[in-house]
């Protein structure tokens, strides 16, 4: 039986295969992240930036007639995405080791799709997807700080990114600590969406 056999994404963090340090969109970001790209079956999807490959795996099985393109800069870690991907039997993902922006232009399809976290070379790579990003697609984008929102808000209006949806997580997780069960903050994330009209 498949190590995630439903319908739903969520998968829980421990399943994935882990490196030191390589961190992780946490299960419940990456729900919103992912109801924030509306997926087809046949999306095609960039994922910029990829790390442990969370969300290439679901949206891989959620888009099964769809093409799923990861994109990391780490070779160690591409191949960290690889290995998820046969651990969850995810069989159109597609990993291509480089740094966007400049990376892009071997990929030969152009996305509906395309999803990335906000850091401080996030302008050119939001310029370069923007123009790759087919009409009618959707751009999703994480921001862990006022910074990175900063920065995206200026992009996405800079680029006239229509409907634009900000949301901001706050996600608490039951722990066990010591005698007591405590509730534990999940890093509130901000994810800034919105789409290209045709
Ligand atoms: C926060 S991790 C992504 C976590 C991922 N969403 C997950 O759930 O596993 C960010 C990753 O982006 C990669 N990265 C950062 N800038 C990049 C760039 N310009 N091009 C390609 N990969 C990049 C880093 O090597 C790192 O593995």
């Amino acid at each position: 039986m498949s190590l995630w056999p439903f319908i739903t994404p969520g998968i829980p963090d421990r399943l994935f295969e882990r490196l030191p340090g390589i961190p992780l969109t946490k299960r419940e970001i990456r729900v919103l992240l992912i109801s924030a790209l509306r997926l087809r079956k046949d999306s095609v999807l960039w994922d910029i930036g990829a790390g442990t490959g969370t969300i290439p795996v679901e949206c891989g099985l959620l888009c099964p007639e769809g093409r799923i393109f990861a994109i990391e800069r780490d070779n160690e870690v591409a191949s960290l995405i690889r290995e998820n991907c046969d651990r969850f039997s995810v069989p159109n993902v597609e990993v291509i080791e480089g740094n966007a922006p400049e990376c892009l232009d071997r990929i030969s399809v152009r996305p509906h799709r395309v999803c990335f976290e906000g850091g401080k070379s996030l302008k050119p790579i939001l310029e370069a997807v923007w123009n790759l990003l087919l009409p009618d697609g959707r751009i999703v984008a994480t921001a862990g700080s006022l910074e990175s929102l900063y920065l995206l808000s200026e992009g996405f209006a800079q680029l006239q990114v229509r409907n634009i949806e900000v949301v901001q997580s706050g996600v608490n997780r039951l722990e066990t600590r010591g005698n007591n069960q405590v509730l534990a903050a999940v890093d509130p994330m901000f994810i800034i969406s919105g789409e290209k009209l045709s």
